[in-house]
């Protein structure tokens, strides 16, 4: 681990673990949810909101910054931390996914890639070396290697060789991270669904040597049963003392079949971007508030929920905040989600703790198969 960041396994119960990476920002308590803040903020949320919630750790988007405002911008005024307010620990993705899905006009090559920005035209490039450059400026606590997600599905031939791509990005990732104290460089697995790949990709990770390892190239529309075929053996070839990071995983049934299969971290888009639209995680299982069937309803979203929209609002006023296309409908249901998926972790680390998993497992499952949300 990169000086002074550490991390500790507190217990173990079947594949799961709990434990504390330790950073010069603050500690962050595993299994660990991180919501996304894509432009410098948590949509709808206040950064002392996303507190509030249980978050101890926040992600960032390399690809979005860099074009708007820039991360020499964001240098100049001090960092990502001081120009979000959030001076906990923020995770900083490399770029590599979003420039594949959401750039135009791109150009992959052994260099890295360039494109066209999706706000103004521009055209930009990201090689490992920009990547860590910009992740430098922004002032990340977590940098991600510069890597290429290998697209859903691929060919053994064309999984190998992304795979291999991205292991040489790795190595020049680590080269140009250089020795940054206070700040931790992960590197990221793939080789898609093919456990040869994966194993080739864990090893050539290891002997580079990294402070933290994501296990990426998954969920990319290849499906639950898929992804967890992979977790079932990805994560165990990982160094066991390090933190494994799955990305943009998912809803809550992907993030407890992950964390039953070691898994320590998590970053997703969904409790967020989803409270926007009037879906609602619950644990019963998800709504939509949308739905008339709420107009007269007065009970909360989920009784067991202590968060502002459970605790002060009905579901009549959701939907109907929700009708009138209210901004407070955006506020409260993306908080009450970001609320849950913290509450979830929590139970998770708890059990983990007390060696009863399993059973809090069973009962996560059977509240949801009992309905009548
Ligand atoms: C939403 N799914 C998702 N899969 C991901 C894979 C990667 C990756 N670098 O393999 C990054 C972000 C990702 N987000």
């Amino acid at each position: 681990m990169a000086t002074g960041f550490s991390f500790e396994l507190k217990a173990t119960d079947g594949k799961a673990r709990t434990g504390v990476i330790s950073t010069p920002r603050g500690d962050i308590r595993t299994p660990a949810f991180m919501p996304v803040g894509t432009a410098a903020t948590v949509k709808a949320m206040l950064p002392e909101s996303v507190r509030a919630t249980g978050a101890d750790i926040l992600l960032g988007n390399t690809y979005h910054l860099m074009l708007r405002p820039t991360a020499e911008r964001i240098d100049r005024l001090g960092g990502l931390h001081k120009f979000m307010n959030w001076e906990r620990p923020i995770l900083t993705d490399s770029g590599g996914f979003q420039v594949m899905s959401l750039s135009g006009l791109r150009k992959l090559t052994e260099k890295g890639v360039t494109f066209k920005s999706h706000v103004d035209g521009s055209r930009h490039e990201i090689t490992p070396e920009r990547s860590m450059e910009i992740q430098r400026l922004l002032g990340s606590d977590i940098v991600m290697c510069f890597d290429e997600c290998t697209p859903f599905p691929a060919t053994e031939e064309q999984a190998l060789e992304s795979m291999r791509l991205s292991m040489r990005w790795a190595q020049r990732s680590r080269d140009a991270f250089g020795d940054r104290p206070g700040h931790a460089l992960f590197g990221i697995q793939q080789g898609s669904t093919f456990r040869e790949q994966r194993e080739e990709s864990a090893e050539a990770l290891k002997s580079i040597g990294f402070d933290g390892y994501a296990v990426g190239g998954l969920a990319v529309g290849e499906g639950q049963e898929m992804m967890f075929d992979v977790l079932d053996y990805a994560p165990d070839m990982l160094p066991v003392e390090k933190p494994r990071y799955l990305m943009g995983v998912g809803k809550p049934d992907d993030i407890v079949g992950a964390v039953k299969r070691g898994i320590d971290m998590m970053d997703c888009v969904l409790p967020s971007r989803s409270g926007r639209t009037g879906q609602v995680f619950t644990r019963r299982g998800v709504l939509n508030i949308k739905n008339a069937r709420h107009q007269d309803d007065p009970r909360p979203l989920d009784e067991e929920c202590s968060c502002p929209a459970c605790r002060n609002y009905s579901r009549a006023y959701l939907h109907h905040t929700f009708r009138a296309k209210e901004i407070i409908q955006s506020m409260l249901l993306t908080w009450h989600n970001l609320h849950y998926y913290q509450d979830l972790m929590q139970g998770m680390r708890d059990a983990i703790a007390a060696g009863t998993f399993a059973q809090w497992e069973a009962d996560f499952h059977a509240k949801r198969a009992e309905g009548d949300i």
